[in-house]
């Protein structure tokens, strides 16, 4: 999908972050996860190594910097959620299947490929919850479901995914888009403004968020008579949700009883999975420990800044940082994006803000223009916070730490929302700006909660460290 401009700009932008901070500890992810709870053994770590010009081909550059880990090193490492025995011949693929994938440049399935695509391609079919790092490929596995179940002679709705945001269900549907390629399927989005009033659905694959896939459905649009596999995306958060919640289950419940319901995310709080486990009942499931959330590729730092004036100050001046790659500000509330937006703008920056209260057609331009690189800074809300996927995005800022709705720490959301760098392997660093005793608790508490280690950068360092990234890129 997303090409990979800047893999050395990462390996600049970790080791200068990493040579200013005084802790640098690397955690080890050992998915031990496998279906029905059983523990599987890994073998040692293998040593990464450093990558050889040409030796495989990969979709991560090649880079000058010695701590350069390849794709191909990451899918051979037993203890990466990249790895995998199988190919994609063995996994039981339809040919125009396999097509798609290799068309996609996907060499290997990950772990999570390789684990869940036996499972949910099995007749009768099985309902699944699954959970995998985030950016490590649980789309391919849910979208490569949905193609396989799909009868492409009948011109009916046969799979139906769910999303949180309409940013992600148009990204889903690329997927189904390029995946399907070779088959004859036909696609429909189910978010606002997609679909005429009055329109008959008659796709095999409907993509969209819970409250206009209910609409749709409601108003007979949409006949779900025929569906034979039902994804929740992001499921954690579909069920949690109070207004999501209450549509995704409206949706689900117009299902037909054979239906093979599908719940995949990189997050599952216990009173989630509970509720997970009786809405699909005799599930697989595919599970991760709570130390093994955090992707490793992922460098976690933070900035003590003095007040929330200085919180600004601080991310203008790595506005240089910031443009290397491509990068995404999470801020708490849609007036604080467009708040700092407007700011940076008048000082001469060029960054957007994408929230939910935009017009619908500023919505698409905005995550379009991300996407294909026009725009590198984006401030945000916790919209885009889950399943976004743009390869080339180095850095995460939190503007504001993720807090519940009762104001506690929101670990869950801060993997998501670091998640969104880091994706399938690649490197990518996370900074959490901290101002006040309420803030610096609510990072010690997802500190604690995920068993993680985040490194202190100091804030008079921007500038040099600014300076000496640009230096190297140059060079
Ligand atoms: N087998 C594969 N080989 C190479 N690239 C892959 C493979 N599977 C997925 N990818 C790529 O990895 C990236 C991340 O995948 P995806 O968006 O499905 O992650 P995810 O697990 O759903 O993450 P999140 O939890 O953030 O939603 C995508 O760009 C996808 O194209």
């Amino acid at each position: 999908m997303s090409t990979d401009k800047s893999d050395s700009t990462f390996d600049a932008i970790t080791s200068k972050l990493a040579s200013l901070t005084n802790d640098d500890k690397s955690k080890k992810t050992d998915d031990t996860a496998k279906p029905n709870g059983d523990a599987a053994k890994s073998p040692p770590a293998a040593e990464s190594s450093k990558a050889k010009a040409g030796e495989e081909e990969s979709n991560l550059r090649e880079s000058n910097y010695d701590v350069t880990v390849t794709l191909a090193d990451q899918q051979a490492d037993p203890n990466s959620p990249l790895y995998s025995v199988k190919t994609f011949e063995e996994l039981n693929l339809h040919e125009d299947l396999l097509k798609g994938i290799y068309g996609m440049k996907y060499q290997k399935p990950s772990k999570i490929q390789e684990r869940a695509l036996p499972l949910l391609l099995q007749n009768p079919p099985r309902n699944m919850i699954g959970q995998s790092q985030s950016g490590t490929g649980k789309t391919a596995a849910f979208v490569l479901t949905m193609l396989s179940r799909v009868d492409f002679s009948i011109d009916k709705p046969q799979a139906i995914a769910l999303a949180p945001s309409r940013e992600l269900a148009r990204q889903i549907m690329d997927v189904v888009r390029l995946m399907g390629k070779h088959t004859k399927v036909k696609l429909c989005e189910a978010i606002p403004g997609a679909v005429q009033r009055g329109e008959k659905v008659s796709a095999h694959v409907v993509v969209g968020t819970p409250g206009k896939m209910f609409d749709l459905i409601k108003a007979r649009a949409i006949d779900t008579s025929n569906v034979k596999v039902f994804v929740l995306d992001e499921a954690d958060n579909m069920l949690d949700q109070q207004s999501l919640g209450e549509q995704s289950i409206r949706v689900k419940n117009t299902m037909p009883k054979t239906c093979q319901l599908v719940l995949f995310s990189a997050t599952f709080p216990d009173n989630v999975r509970d509720f997970a486990g009786r809405l699909a009942p005799s599930a697989n499931e595919i599970r991760l420990k709570q130390e093994e959330l955090s992707v490793d590729a992922i460098k976690q730092l933070y900035m003590d800044c003095k007040s929330e004036e200085h919180k600004y100050e601080v991310l203008v001046d790595l506005y240089s940082l910031l443009t290397i790659g491509q990068s995404i500000i999470f801020c708490a509330k849609r007036e604080t994006a467009d708040r700092i937006a407007k700011k940076m703008t008048d000082d001469g920056h060029k960054v957007d803000s994408l929230h939910g209260k935009l017009e619908l057609a500023d919505r698409d331009a905005t995550i379009d223009a991300f996407r294909s690189g026009k725009s590198k800074v984006l401030i945000s809300t916790n919209v885009i916070a889950r399943g976004i996927d743009i390869m080339q995005v180095t850095l995460v800022i939190n503007y504001d730490m993720p807090v519940t709705a009762d104001g506690k720490a929101d670990a869950e959301t801060y993997l998501h929302r670091i998640g969104r760098t880091g994706r399938f392997g690649r490197k990518g660093v996370s900074i959490n700006f901290v101002h006040d005793k309420s803030s610096w608790q609510l990072m010690h508490d997802i500190e604690t909660a995920l068993k993680c280690d985040i490194t202190r950068v100091q804030t008079e360092d921007a500038e040099e460290m600014e300076k000496t990234i640009k230096d190297a890129l140059k060079s």
